[in-house]
């Protein structure tokens, strides 16, 4: 099973040979219950593509791997030529239940509709998301209307909504449903319903004095408001700016912490046997830890197993105790685990070479990891490859989070404040269709509980050298909003 960064690293090889610039970019593919398709590629170019496409699952078949797209390519075709399995999985489970629908792809609802018709009543399905909240679109997820799925489950569905919001104060709530897509009342009913939010729009400050806002904003919600650091939120839309950004906030306010998935040094491949061993190898063992770090010994375990390693002597405990013996004076984060990777392997008496499918993860780790690193150092971000950045990654959240928009769907802060709301760059340039800016900015405003801050910056410049302009539906709302607290002062 080979990941994104290895799919792309792989597609770049199979692109040199094309002979019509075909770029990794190009190819990136949904598989539909039709067939793969490719995203938004003129049809002209589509079969220079299809043909690198081609090389690359050749590639892939010869070597037995898959990627995540034919996982989801061979399970529907499973499901729907061999009949039993259909028939088999609806027998098992009585429900199926779905979240952020809205999500969901083609392929994904076909797999499901498969069981559903096997099931012929006995499986139900519980679906739940918020086609406001449909930023997925150019990964291929789509809000299925209702009647669309009855259809295709053979079943009927009992449609219900949740009209009640618990988390925003009323004015958040008034505020974000202006960028419905799809019409719904709600009403704040949450303890901080009542609560007096702030609510401010800048779009004069200049790109320059961005991390100064900021700055200002952030002083505001902790020192006036009484927010604690936890509870804020910098949600930008691209994680290289908002790295850059962050760094300039970690040297102007070193008194507070700031976190982020966005800034951590290291790839972060959940399904990599190395990243779930760098979780052990950069936590300390403490009381507070000690259940999560038994959980992931666990998986450490079980995928030592997978990949042909005999574990019979190896506990979740001895596990721990092996990794938290060893000791490494080393503050170079990737040398560091590096080193530790080599040490514990050896202290198990395991040889790596033994065991291709986790040599090959190691190079995928670190192979990413560097590239990472690389890509936020041009970035401007400096110190990033310290040991203590490393540790960061796992440390609980004590800071203030930065987050890319996509990243941040789901979570909640007491103050959200949002920067680069630029036509271009929310919605993307790819995409600047009206209901996608329209989603982007309902999941950053509904993130909100209290106050709400949103900048579109002056100044900045796409590669063609034209101005970036405030994001049109943001612009075009007339909103009362607060003064911009620093003002104020
Ligand atoms: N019945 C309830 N009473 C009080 N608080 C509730 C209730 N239901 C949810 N909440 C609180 O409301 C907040 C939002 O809930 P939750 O995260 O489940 O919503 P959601 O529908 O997943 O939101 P979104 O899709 O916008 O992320 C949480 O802080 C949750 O604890």
């Amino acid at each position: 099973m080979i990941d994104a960064h290895e799919t792309e690293r792989r597609l770049a090889e199979h692109c040199q040979a094309s002979q019509h610039r075909v770029s990794p970019f190009h190819c990136a593919y949904n598989y539909t219950s039709r067939g793969p398709e490719l995203r938004g590629i003129d049809a002209g170019f589509q079969p220079a593509v299809m043909e690198v496409l081609g090389w690359y699952w050749e590639d892939l078949h010869a070597n037995r791997q898959i990627d995540f797209e034919m996982i989801l390519r061979f399970a529907h075709e499973l499901i729907s030529t061999v009949p039993s399995i259909a028939i088999l999985l609806s027998q098992m489970f009585r429900f199926v239940l779905i979240d952020e629908y809205q999500d969901t792809k083609e392929i994904q609802y076909d797999i499901v509709a498969h069981i559903m018709r096997a099931g012929v009543g006995r499986t139900n399905a519980f679906v739940v998301g918020d086609a406001n909240q449909a930023i997925f679109g150019s990964l291929g997820g789509y809000a299925i209307a209702q009647a669309q799925f009855a259809a295709d489950c053979g079943a009927p569905f009992t449609a219900k909504s949740l009209s009640v919001n618990y988390r925003s104060s009323e004015r958040i709530v008034g505020y974000f449903s202006n960028y419905h897509v799809m019409p719904a009342a709600i009403s704040a009913e949450g303890k901080d319903r009542l609560f007096p939010s702030k609510i401010t729009y800048d779009h004069v400050t200049e790109a320059r004095d961005l991390e100064d806002a900021l700055i200002g904003l952030l002083r505001y919600n902790i020192e006036t408001a009484g927010i604690a650091p936890r509870e804020i939120c910098i949600v930008g839309p691209q994680w290289i700016p908002l790295a850059v950004v962050t760094r300039r906030l970690v040297a102007a306010l070193p008194e507070y912490s700031f976190d982020g998935p966005g800034i951590a040094p290291f790839a972060r491949n959940i399904d990599n046997f190395f990243y779930k061993l760098a979780r052990l190898a950069l936590t300390e063992p403490s009381p507070q830890l000690y259940v999560r770090r038994l959980r992931w010994a666990g998986e450490v375990i079980a995928e030592m197993e997978h990949a042909g390693v005999s574990v019979k002597n190896i506990s979740r405990k001895s596990l721990l105790r092996t990794c938290n013996s060893i000791e490494i004076g080393e503050d170079d984060g990737l040398t560091y685990l590096d080193l530790f990777f080599d040490e514990l392997f050896f202290q198990l008496g395991l040889e790596l070479a033994d065991y291709p499918n986790l040599a090959e993860h190691r190079e995928m780790f670190v192979g990413d990891s560097q590239k990472r690193i690389e890509s936020l150092e041009r970035g401007g971000l400096q110190g990033i490859t310290d040991i203590a950045m490393f540790r960061r990654v796992f440390a609980s959240r004590s800071g203030i989070t930065i987050s890319t928009i996509h990243q941040v769907k789901g979570a909640e802060f007491d103050a959200v404040i949002s920067f680069a709301l630029l036509q271009g760059m929310v919605p993307n340039s790819n995409d600047a269709h009206v209901d996608s800016a329209n989603k982007l900015l309902y999941v950053i405003c509904s993130r909100a509980r209290k106050n709400l801050h949103l900048i579109s910056e002056t100044g900045r410049v796409n590669w063609r050298g034209d101005p970036y302009n405030p994001t049109d539906v943001l612009a075009a709302y007339p909103f009362a909003y607060d003064p911009i607290p620093d003002e104020e002062a």
